[in-house]
Parts: structure tokens; C-alpha cells; sequence
């Protein structure tokens, strides 16, 4: 079934600027600036207790900042007109009430939202939950607890939607289903700020990221710059005949190291430089390859500084 959002709520980004938020001695939230664009899909990347959760609920007036704003189209969300029309969250899929079926408890929420009953029909329908209408959410597994959750979300049919570590507890089916509902939300023109500790579900979902580390903004772009910027280039080359190989790279200026086996780890080239250079000392090679750093290796080095500088801060 096609939703298309109001046309008010497809151009409202969301905002945070200079956003801290402080429990007592303990900064949650610091200093954090950062957008997320309609039409795309933004990753809030960040080891546990790095302050997604918080941000999300100051976006969603849950929680009060200390200082800073986030806004959704420039407004609070207290200022917006009809706030559930305008934003949808995921939070916590199990703050559900056990005993309520999944029916009664959309309906529930769509009557203290002002919609009708039809619209609880067709997001059930959408999260493929019509067959389990009058089950009980307290019978329902997490990952049919998240499909709740996001049709709670889609209630309002709002143009921003937040989602708290949406693909936790999914199976690789619903995993498949989530990261299709968020691409088809963006597609239409909606902003999407998706929170995960895993970069792996970033790498295949977000377009864009913003990673956080300590309450404080790690990186914040495209994921492509991120792991264009953030990846560090080497090629492994592999030679019976080594001591040629290197000396050849040395009279070419080219840094590299040993590596284990009969291999040099070289940087700062390409693949085809060094090809070029051993096949004009015609040394034989048994590998040439690029090293690329995995996503994952990226974000625990830069989450790894964020915790290392706060530690030799502190
Ligand atoms: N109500 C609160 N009172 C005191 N400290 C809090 C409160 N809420 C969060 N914190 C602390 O703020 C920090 C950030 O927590 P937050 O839940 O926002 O992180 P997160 O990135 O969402 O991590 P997680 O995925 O584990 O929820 C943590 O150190 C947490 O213990």
C-alpha cells in the first residue's frame, strides 16, 4: 500500500546544534551539531552509552536539553502544529502493554492522535502484522514487537521518522523487510535517522552518517566520503624475489614494510604503479592486492580515539 507523506513534512531536515544534555556530573550529550536530510536515509552511529537514545528523545521533547537545540523543519517539536503527523518514533519496541492486542493497542495511540480507525488496517497491513492483529503484543517475539513498533511510527503517516536500533532482534528476513521499508520511507521523501551500534547495518542501509562517540560528533557525511576519508589504502604484494622487489620500490621513493610471508605491505600507490615498476625489473608476482580496512575497523579506531582522549582527559 503507498503512503505518501503530507507535503508540509517533506522538506523538515532535522537539526541538532551545540545539543548537550548532562545527568548530574555525567555529559550525555556534548556539543553535538549535525543534520539529517529528507529524502535520505541517516545512520546515528555510536558504541552503547554514546548518547544516540538521548538525542533522539531531546528531538522528540522527551528529554530537556541543558544546552543547544534539535529541531525538526527549524521548530521544536513542541512548536510543530500536529507533532504525530510531523514525526513517528521507534523508541523501545517492548513498551508495549502485554495484554492489549496489537489492534487495540494502534488504535489506542490513533485516537489520542485524532485518526481513524482505517488507518490501524492499513499499517498493520503495512508491517505485514494483519494476520496477528488480535494477538496479544505480549505473545509477540522482539522482531514482531519492532513491526509494532514501526507501525506505531507510521501511524501519523509522518514525514520524519526516528528509530531507535530498529534491526535489533530482526532475523534475517525482517532485517531484509526493515532495510526495504526504510529505503521506500526515504524514496518517498521522508527524513529517516536510524540509530545502530553495529556499522555492519550501516554499511548496507544509511546513505548518510553521523557517528558519535562520548556524546561528542566523531564524523558526520555521506557513507561513501566516510569510507573514502576514513579508509586507509595499502597493497599487499607478494614475490618470490623480495630483496629485488624492494630494493626496485626504494629507488622509487615508495614506503612499505614486511608482511608476513614473502610479502611487502607498500603505501602510499597504487596496485598498477608497483605492477609496473616489477615488470620493468621483471620480477614475478604471485599477489597484488589492495588492503582496505573494514567499516567496523574504522569506526572502533575513531570511537577507540573519542574514548582514549576522554581518558588520558579525564
Ligand atoms: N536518565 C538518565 N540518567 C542518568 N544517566 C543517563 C540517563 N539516560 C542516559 N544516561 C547516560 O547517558 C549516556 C548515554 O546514554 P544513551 O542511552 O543515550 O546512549 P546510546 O548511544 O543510546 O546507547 P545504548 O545503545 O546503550 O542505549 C550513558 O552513559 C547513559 O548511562
Amino acid at each position: 500500500m503507498p503512503i505518501t507523506p503530507p507535503p508540509r513534512a517533506r522538506a523538515a531536515g532535522i537539526r541538532a546544534q551545540g545539543l548537550t544534555k548532562r545527568y548530574g556530573t555525567a555529559t550525555a550529550v556534548d556539543d553535538l551539531s549535525f543534520t539529517a536530510a529528507p529524502g535520505v536515509i541517516t545512520g546515528f552511529l555510536g558504541p552503547n552509552g554514546a548518547g544516540k537514545s538521548t538525542t533522539m528523545r531531546m528531538l522528540l521533547g522527551l528529554t530537556r536539553p541543558t544546552k543547544g537545540s534539535i529541531t525538526i523543519g527549524g521548530k521544536h517539536i513542541s512548536e510543530l502544529a500536529d507533532p504525530s503527523r510531523a514525526v513517528g518514533a521507534l523508541l523501545d519496541a517492548r513498551a508495549v502493554h502485554p495484554h492489549r492486542t496489537a489492534f487495540d493497542h494502534l488504535l489506542a495511540i490513533a485516537q489520542t492522535a485524532g485518526l481513524g480507525r482505517e488507518r490501524v488496517g492499513q499499517v498493520l497491513d503495512l508491517v505485514g502484522l494483519s494476520g496477528s492483529a488480535t494477538r496479544r503484543a505480549g505473545e509477540f517475539s522482539l522482531g514482531m514487537n519492532q513491526r509494532l513498533g514501526i507501525a506505531t511510527a507510521l501511524l501519523g503517516d509522518p514525514g520524519v521518522l526516528v528509530l531507535d536500533e530498529p534491526l535489533n532482534g530482526l532475523d534475517p528476513e525482517g532485517i531484509r523487510w526493515m532495510r526495504t521499508l526504510m529505503r521506500d520511507l526515504a524514496g518517498q521523501g521522508r527524513t529517516i535517522l536510524f540509530s545502530s551500534h553495529l556499522m555492519s547495518e550501516m554499511e548496507l542501509t544509511a546513505d548518510d552518517l553521523v557517528v558519535v562517540g562520548r556524546g561528542r560528533l566523531i564524523a558526520e557525511s555521506s557513507l561513501e566520503d566516510f569510507v573514502r576519508v576514513h579508509t586507509s589504502h595499502a597493497v599487499t604484494v607478494r614475490s618470490m624475489e623480495l630483496n629485488e622487489l624492494a630494493r626496485a620500490l626504494g629507488r622509487h621513493g615508495i614506503a612499505f614494510e614486511p608482511a608476513p610471508g614473502p610479502s611487502l605491505l607498500v603505501t602510499g600507490t597504487d596496485p598498477g604503479t608497483i605492477g609496473k615498476i616489477a615488470a620493468a625489473q621483471g620480477i614475478a608476482l604471485e599477489e597484488l592486492a589492495r588492503v582496505r580496512e573494514s567499516l567496523e575497523d574504522v569506526f572502533l579506531r575513531l570511537t577507540h580515539d573519542v574514548t582514549e582522549h576522554e581518558g588520558h582527559a579525564a
